[in-house]
């Protein structure tokens, strides 16, 4: 039972061809972040986040990242504040790396880029009902992006690691429970940026109010290298492809404002 927010939207070819247009195409994501032209908000709050261990479902490997679903049917796993106005619940997380250290993530802060970017995805459960919904929205969407940086091993992230091989190939499913997303998190969640943006992956829906904090998680080489031995392909498939540079290119800002909670 794929919770809804990831199984319909197809995540197309891992190597999907940029649409030539997207529908306005003016707050796309990811973008470069220059903090020199971020603008300080001071009535950005701190935000509030709310995990339960209990709503960790299953983890699958839709050809594109590994997804790790929680039960998205009650606002029991939450994140509100910042600068958000409804809650949002949480849908699912992934994580986008490279093929090697020198890049893998989505997002830059002034042009430089880190070996992989986790996305926490929430629904504004406030205002709809399924993530199918609200993914069309232009306030439907809350993505915390957090990005890790190759160092200590991380303790909370082995659990993850270790169920990696269980959905080396594309469309393999495991059940995965009783994991607390927030040890992902940076001890400080109160120094981030924020902009309107966009899915990254079709279908591009400019949906998203992005957070971006500002501290990174540290991860060993050797638990980002699992994330390497990942297929995009399924065991079917004569050729074998890594999973790595699943990442998209960066988009045009666009006279877009990124804010920042901290001066
Ligand atoms: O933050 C994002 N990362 C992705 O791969 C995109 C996505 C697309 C559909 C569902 C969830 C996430 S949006
Ligand atoms: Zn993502």
């Amino acid at each position: 039972n794929l919770s809804a927010c990831s199984s319909k939207l197809a995540f197309m070819h891992p190597m999907w061809q940029e649409p030539l247009a997207i529908p306005g195409g003016d707050r796309q994501s990811p973008i470069d972040i220059v903090v020199r032209k971020s603008v300080f908000d001071p009535q950005l709050r701190p935000l509030k986040v709310q995990y339960d261990p209990r709503t960790c479902q299953q983890i699958w490997n839709n050809g594109y990242s590994f997804l790790v679903e929680y039960d998205d049917t009650t606002d029991k796993s939450t994140v509100k504040g910042g600068p958000l106005e409804d809650q949002f619940r949480l849908c699912q997380f992934h994580f986008h790396w490279g093929e090697n250290n020198a890049w893998g993530s989505e997002h830059s802060i002034d042009r430089r880029l880190f070996p992989a970017e986790l996305h926490l995805v929430h629904w504004n459960s406030d205002k709809y009902s399924l993530f199918e919904e609200a993914v069309i929205e232009e306030n439907g969407l809350a993505v915390i992006a957090v990005f890790l940086k190759i160092g200590k091993r991380h303790e909370g992230l082995q659990k993850l690691v270790d169920a990696l091989p269980a959905v080396r190939h594309k469309d393999s499913l495991v059940e995965f429970t009783k994991f607390d997303p927030s040890c992902l998190l940076p001890e400080n969640i109160d120094d981030y940026w924020t902009y309107a943006g966009s899915l990254t992956t079709p279908p591009l829906t400019e949906a998203v109010t992005w957070i971006v904090m500002k501290r990174h998680i540290e991860v060993s080489h050797d638990q980002l290298a699992v994330f390497r031995s990942l297929l995009f392909t399924s065991a079917e498939e004569q050729v074998q492809r890594s999973m790595v540079n699943n990442f998209r290119v960066q988009q045009a800002v666009k006279g877009r404002t990124v804010r920042s909670s901290f001066t």
